[in-house]
């Protein structure tokens, strides 16, 4: 996935390169434009410059098939159906027992979900859709470090078997030294390079 001259709100423009598979950790403070970044990436906020994925350019996709392929988890996942398999593409097909859920997970109803089930089960849900790059908004922001553990190497795998490009936004350095094949983060409305921590 490149991005190619991105605009968007307050910062400088952004060209980078993410590699089939690889992980790019992006942090920065506090309303630094992380998540708006992610949200242009997947077409759902104005932006100027262009997006490519492999040979297809985003400005000549329609923007749901756009965000089918290029998908973005946000912290706050939305449901619209009343049990979790009202949201699935494929079947989990044992995918769900890796992040702590016993078989069945399927049936369950939305309304009885904690917000860690939630954040787990959306990324369920990206995966049974087959998106090829994949846009992280804090993850395993509720979850616990067992959990935290579980899911960080749940995703390395899923994005190294399946070459997906990934960027994932996270606050937590020991997180990033443990994910990220690259670490950028936002300073003064610019992307900066950490060769510290990747
Ligand atoms: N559609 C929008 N139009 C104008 N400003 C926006 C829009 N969306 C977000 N902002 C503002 O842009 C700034 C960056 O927001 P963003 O959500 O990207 O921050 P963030 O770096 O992800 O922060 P956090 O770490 O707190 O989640 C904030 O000041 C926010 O209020």
């Amino acid at each position: 996935m490149r991005l190619a001259e991105l605009v968007v709100g307050e910062l400088a423009p952004v060209s980078l390169t993410v590699a089939p598979g690889e992980i790019l950790c992006l942090s920065g403070p506090s309303g630094s434009g992380k998540s708006r970044l992610l949200r242009a990436i997947a077409d759902l906020d104005a932006h100027g410059g262009e997006i490519w994925l492999g040979e297809l350019c985003q400005s000549r996709v329609k923007g749901h098939c756009w965000r089918g392929w290029v998908m973005l988890v946000p912290a706050d996942s939305q449901w619209w159906g009343e049990r979790v398999g009202d949201h699935l593409g494929r079947g989990l097909d044992g995918q769900g027992e890796a992040l702590g859920f016993p078989a069945g997970v399927e049936d369950w109803q939305v309304s009885r979900l904690s917000s860690g089930e939630k954040q787990r089960l959306a990324l369920l849900r990206a995966w049974s859709r087959q998106p090829r790059a994949l846009l992280l908004d804090e993850p395993t922001a509720n979850l616990d470090p067992q959990l935290t553990g579980k899911t960080e190497a749940w995703i390395r795998h899923w994005a190294r078997q399946a070459g997906l490009p990934v960027i994932w936004i996270s606050h937590d350095p020991g997180q990033i030294a443990r994910v990220a094949d690259r670490h950028y983060r936002i300073h003064d409305n610019r992307l900066e390079r950490d060769h510290g921590s990747d």
